[in-house]
């Protein structure tokens, strides 16, 4: 696991607590907030690093949009021969500069361009592999189809979108029994009930989830022709939607 301070964001948050953001205290602890807040995130990254593995072509690229510190572009770049490039994309600086640091460490890390932009602009082109993992969630619900459309046209045909999301649940028993068993899993990572409830209220209309079926549902539309749910852990859900 890569480098992290504990994350005691929420227990020293001052109240109301403001809306969340990818800043510099949050890249801090990010690994151990991921690790603690996301069931399955191991499993997540290293799926991204097994679809590379399995999909990617020297000539090719392998995009990591919303990267954060990178652990799925060096998942990628563990599993990917060296005539693959790698690009890591995510528009918060801290993040960013975080993993530009932890690839000079790694042997061949020179493979991953890091670009420091918004998704949405950024040009896809020869994509073999691209992981959206945990990113989507964060963009305004009407951009969504425009990124995964451009994502679509930009990749060789064979290419896989690794597309990793917090999903909602409409029905109203299944949406608590799940968001009651993700709070069981914070509690048993060690998250106080202050923390809990102020990070659910910092990600409130950040993270906008929408249900499993709406995203398979979009990812067909723009042209996917499979849609693959590969990993499900409580309320994480991952699907590759193939070219
Ligand atoms: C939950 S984190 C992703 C975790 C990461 N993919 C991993 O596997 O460790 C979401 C990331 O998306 C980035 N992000 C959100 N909206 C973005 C946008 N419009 N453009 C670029 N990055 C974005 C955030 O800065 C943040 O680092
Ligand atoms: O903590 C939560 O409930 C989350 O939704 C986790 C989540 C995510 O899914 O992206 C939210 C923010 C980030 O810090 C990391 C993980």
């Amino acid at each position: 696991m890569q480098h992290s301070d504990p994350d005691d964001l929420f227990d020293r948050a001052e109240m109301p607590v403001a809306p969340f953001e990818f800043n510099a205290d949050v890249a801090r602890v990010f690994p151990d907030m991921v690790r603690r807040s996301v069931p399955g995130y191991a499993d997540l990254v290293a799926l991204c690093g097994l679809v590379a593995r399995r999909v990617a072509r020297p000539g090719t690229r392998c995009y990591d949009l919303g990267c954060s510190l990178g652990a799925v572009s060096l998942a990628m770049l563990a599993r990917t021969p060296s005539g693959v490039g790698i690009v890591a994309v995510d528009n918060a600086r801290a993040m960013v500069d975080g993993l530009a640091r932890r690839l000079a460490e790694v042997p061949g890390g020179e493979r991953v361009r890091v670009c420091c932009a918004d998704v949405r602009e950024v040009e896809v082109a020869d994509a073999s592999v691209v992981a959206l993992n945990l990113t989507l969630q964060f963009l305004p619900p009407q951009a969504r189809a425009g990124l995964l459309a451009r994502i679509r046209d930009g990749m060789v045909p064979g290419g896989v979108l690794v597309l990793a999301e917090k999903v909602r649940f409409d029905d109203a028993a299944e949406a608590a029994l799940v968001t009651a068993l993700h709070e069981d899993f914070k509690r048993a990572n060690g998250y106080s009930e202050l923390a809990i409830a102020g990070k659910r209220a910092a990600l409130e209309r950040v993270l906008v989830p929408e249900p499993a079926a709406a995203h398979e549902q979009r990812l067909r539309e723009v042209g996917f022709t499979r849609v693959t749910r590969l990993y499900q852990h409580l309320n994480f859900v991952a699907w590759a939607a193939w070219t």
